[in-house]
């Protein structure tokens, strides 16, 4: 018998859904591996959020307790007895699937974090063997994480357990097919489903219709991880959400934002709720802005099609900055569960004032040439209309009117074709009152006030920009940084966002998942500027391929009295 997932304590009791639930642990690394994975995969019994697993809630109206036992056979095929996992990757063919859904799940079974038993399945239209799917997903499967030797024989057993079934996603037929592979492999086991649709979103309702009614575990769970975009404004989210919840129930549907997974992300809070220096500071006495920026050094390439009818707001900002945004500002949530940290960032969106379109600025990029190489504007994609006014940058502010954040600006940039690929939180304090030392700090008093960096990619860092006596006889201040590099203080490789996410929706734990009322409240801010934008057809400001962005960034954050962090120092 091969000892290669994670191994299922004989013993381990999957809680029925009538009861409250357990803190049994959903898996187990065994002692060695624990060891071994330390840092990258989940603790005995310990959920990302640190606390104790809660097991397998389901969804399934039958579901009932289940005693975990037992290997899977030689040829990968689980054995009778026990639980399974059957991930099906919806959209097996596409550019997300391969680039990043196999190649996380490769590295949470390399890294012994998958259950024991588990079967991989891609789904797709194109016709394709196991065998090919198989040599696709090779393709992309690295053995980055430490390059231990025997990576190669464990790419080898993973594919073995990768599938592949052709079909249609608005009939039923292919995905009842699928459910009597599922069912070969799952092999009377306590059958556990996990559907990603890492397809467009025009399908979704389709093929949630379609996989729900053929395809859904008849004992155990059946999850959905949606990909964004969830709909274009308020209206067609709020449809979405209520087409999805015709076949699902709300805690079978994992709405995902993949950069609630980045390791930075995901230690905002810890930064916040674990260091008695920063929580006191975390408001609008102390501080003066915040910065929520994302930038690209490449455009759409290809992807123009879907960009085109979403724009940068829709794609970076409702999301992904806004989701950062709220982690940042809420209030200490009562516990690390899931729902306590999902009402505290719902508490936080809805305290937002709408945006309006004087706090807004687009761009698009322009095609430049620099040492004699040429850069595409945004409308030479071939994939993009010609004449289009789609936002490839934007610049916002936004205000959160409660009573920690009142008056303080928050400030959003987001964009593509941009000169550098970064994504960082900036925190800009106030100046010191009746600084001692504003003599000796020089003439531009606004660099001289701390500020807080969270650089959530590349290289990932937190520093603080301090005041400092340059050494020697004279007083002279300049700024430095307390600097926590994360390549210099932790030896190991970060995990990619979507392993920690795949492997939340396994065990069932939400907290890093969009629930709906936050999304209605996130559609909410954006929605009425979306079509304001959209309506008087308002011309992006051109900027060249590679540059920094519009201008008209500096004048919308000099409103506010505020620098860009970004582009006032290099760091
Ligand atoms: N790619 C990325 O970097 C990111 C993508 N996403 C989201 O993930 C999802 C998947 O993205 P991505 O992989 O890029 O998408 P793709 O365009 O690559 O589509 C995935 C698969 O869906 C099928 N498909 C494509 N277009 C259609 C269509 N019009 N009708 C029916 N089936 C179609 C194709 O498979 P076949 O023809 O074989 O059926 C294709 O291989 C999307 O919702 C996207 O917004 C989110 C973040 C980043
Ligand atoms: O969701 C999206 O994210 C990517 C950027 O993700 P990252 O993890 O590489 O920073 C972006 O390129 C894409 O347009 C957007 O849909």
């Amino acid at each position: 018998m091969a000892a290669t997932g994670l191994r299922f304590r004989p013993g381990t009791v999957f809680p029925s859904r009538a009861t409250s639930p357990s803190t049994q642990p959903y898996h187990h690394c065994s002692p060695q591996r624990m060891h071994a994975a330390k840092g990258r995969c989940r603790l005995k019994a310990k959920s990302s959020n640190g606390r104790p697993q809660i097991s397998a809630s389901s969804s399934s109206s039958s579901f009932r307790d289940v005693v975990i036992d037992g290997g899977p056979s030689e040829d990968g095929a689980p054995e009778q007895g026990g639980a399974t996992v059957s991930i099906t990757v919806v959209g097996a063919s596409g550019d997300l699937a391969k680039k990043k859904i196999f190649p996380a799940l490769f590295a949470l079974f390399y890294e012994d974090c998958l259950p024991e038993h588990f079967t991989v399945f891609g789904y797709a239209r194109s016709k394709m063997s196991d065998e090919e799917l198989r040599n696709m997903i090779s393709l992309t499967l690295t053995c980055r994480i430490d390059q231990r030797e025997n990576c190669s024989d464990k790419m080898e057993q993973f594919l073995k357990r990768c599938f592949y079934q052709s079909g249609q996603y608005n009939l039923e037929e292919g995905f009842s097919e699928l459910d009597r592979k599922l069912k070969e492999k799952e092999a009377g086991k306590l059958p556990n489903r996990l559907f990603y649709l890492s397809i467009p979103p025009n399908i979704f309702v389709d093929v949630v219709r379609s996989a729900s009614r053929t395809a859904s575990s008849s004992s155990g769970w059946t999850r959905f991880i949606v990909e964004k975009p969830f709909g274009r404004d308020s209206e067609s989210s709020g449809e979405l959400t209520r087409s999805l919840k015709q076949y699902l129930d709300e805690e079978q549907i994992f709405r995902i934002d993949h950069y609630l997974g980045k390791e930075l992300v995901e230690n905002l809070s810890v930064l916040r709720f674990s260091n008695l220096v920063f929580e006191p500071l975390w408001s609008r006495n102390y501080i003066r802005n915040v910065q929520l920026i994302f930038s690209e050094d490449f455009g759409t390439e290809g992807r123009g099609g879907y960009f085109d009818n979403y724009g940068i707001i829709r794609d970076i900002m409702q999301n992904h900055l806004l989701q950062i945004l709220a982690l940042f500002a809420m209030e200490t949530p009562v516990s690390l569960a899931a729902e306590d940290i999902r009402n505290e960032k719902v508490k936080v969106l809805r305290s937002m004032r709408k945006l309006r379109l004087d706090d807004v600025v687009v761009g698009q990029y322009k095609g430049h040439s620099k040492g004699g190489k040429s850069y595409p504007a945004y409308v030479d994609d071939p994939t993009v209309p010609s004449g289009s006014i789609t936002p490839t940058f934007a610049a916002a502010a936004v205000f959160i009117d409660n009573a920690r954040w009142d008056g303080v600006p928050f400030l959003m940039k987001a964009g593509k074709a941009l000169h550098t690929r970064r994504a960082e939180i900036r925190v800009q304090f106030r100046r010191v009152p009746g600084n001692l030392y504003r003599r000796n700090i020089g003439t531009d008093l606004d660099k001289a006030t701390n500020e807080l960096v969270l650089r959530v990619q590349p290289d990932e860092a937190i520093y603080l920009k301090i005041n400092n006596k340059v050494p020697g006889l004279g007083m002279r201040l300049d700024s430095s940084e307390l600097n926590l590099l994360y390549s210099e203080r932790y030896r190991r490789e970060i995990p990619d966002a979507y392993e920690r996410l795949l492997l939340d929706a396994m065990e069932g734990e939400r907290r890093l998942f969009i629930r709906s009322d936050e999304l209605d409240a996130a559609w909410a801010i954006f929605t009425p500027v979306l079509r304001e934008l959209e309506e008087r057809r308002v011309a992006p400001e051109l900027y060249p391929y590679g540059s920094r962005g519009p201008v008209g960034a500096h004048y919308l954050a000099a409103n506010y009295n505020v620098r860009w962090g970004d582009i006032s120092s290099d760091t």
